[in-house]
């Protein structure tokens, strides 16, 4: 059974097509990210997961149940990306108050370690400051153990240091064999924390993947070396090549198999290779490739 089922979901608000469409599947065990821009309808896709928003057309299946049964059954937690804390409740009985609300819970101390409040356990969430409260805001998504965690945008308060702590936290989790899909602008946390990236626009599916194979898919490699004062003829025939620069001397080839570009470039020619980089396309380069509106 996949953690989550989207048949053709679409959602409407008014004249606003937010979501258009959405079919996808997510495998239980996985960390999925979902990435894309402002508006994305990143936020109206979790909201529906978690039963918050009706979608206008198309079918939801969490956990084989209807968002709403998943919830009543304590199968989801999420952390959203608004939600105020009780300033007056210390952390500790706001996590406890939360966990017992689910018939499996995480005992509190656990919690309180995995999302590194165990200090801060008697503190009023009133006096928390942001990046503390966005930790407080995780322990009570996982708090109840459940099987998937939805996360919206869970680092957007952080600075850098507390996003580590917090990757790192979350990593933990799913590595009990949990489910995670979390909503991010960022490139860089979608790479480095999930196994897979679904990159939305407009409300559709624009590409999924894992990060490689999204930049692979888009931009191809880079192979750039020292060519000094030697001929640059033959290169753009180069097995895999799609594009040649030069400059003052050093070349950059564009190519959708760096593999056979460069096996082609030592046994095929006869030019002395010097300082021979091979570099992936820029995930940032292939985001921005996927999600911008295409030419009218
Ligand atoms: N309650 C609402 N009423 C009207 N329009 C809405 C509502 N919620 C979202 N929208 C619109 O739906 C579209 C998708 O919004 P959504 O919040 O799902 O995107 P997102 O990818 O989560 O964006 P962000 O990264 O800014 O949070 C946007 O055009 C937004 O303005």
């Amino acid at each position: 059974m996949n953690a989550i089922t989207l048949s053709a979901v679409s959602k409407s608000y008014g004249e606003v097509l937010a979501v258009d469409g959405l079919s996808l599947t997510m495998e239980r065990g996985r960390t999925v990210a979902l990435l894309g821009p402002n508006g994305a309808g990143k936020s109206t896709t979790i909201n529906m997961l978690l039963g918050l928003v009706r979608p206008t057309a198309g079918d939801i299946r969490v956990l084989g149940h209807t968002p709403d049964e998943a919830v009543r059954r304590g199968e989801i937690g999420a952390m959203l990306q608004e939600g105020t804390l009780i300033p007056e409740m210390t952390v500790r009985e706001l996590v406890d108050f939360i966990r017992r609300l689910y018939p499996e819970p995480l005992p509190l101390d656990e919690v309180l370690q995995m999302a590194d409040l165990t200090a801060l356990a008697g503190r009023r969430a009133g006096k928390l400051s942001g990046g503390q409260a966005q930790r407080v805001r995780f322990a009570l998504a996982i708090a109840g153990a459940p099987a998937l965690l939805v996360l919206d945008e869970p680092t957007a308060a952080m600075d850098v240091e507390s996003r580590r702590a917090f990757w790192a936290n979350m990593r933990n989790y799913s590595a009990q064999g949990r489910t995670v899909l979390f909503a991010t602008h960022y490139l860089e946390e979608a790479d480095e924390n999930s196994d897979r990236v679904i990159v939305v626009a407009r409300g559709k599916v624009v590409a999924d993947g894992t990060a490689a194979e999204i930049k692979a898919g888009v931009g191809g490699s880079v192979v750039g070396f020292s060519l000094g004062e030697q001929s640059s003829a033959g290169l753009d025939a180069l097995p895999g090549v799609t594009a040649v620069e030069i400059l003052a001397g050093s070349v950059t080839l564009r190519t959708a198999d760096p593999d056979a570009t460069v096996a082609a470039l030592y046994r095929g020619t006869s030019l002395e290779v010097r300082d021979l980089q091979i570099n992936g396309a820029d995930l940032e380069d292939a985001f921005l490739a996927l999600t911008q509106p295409a030419e009218a």
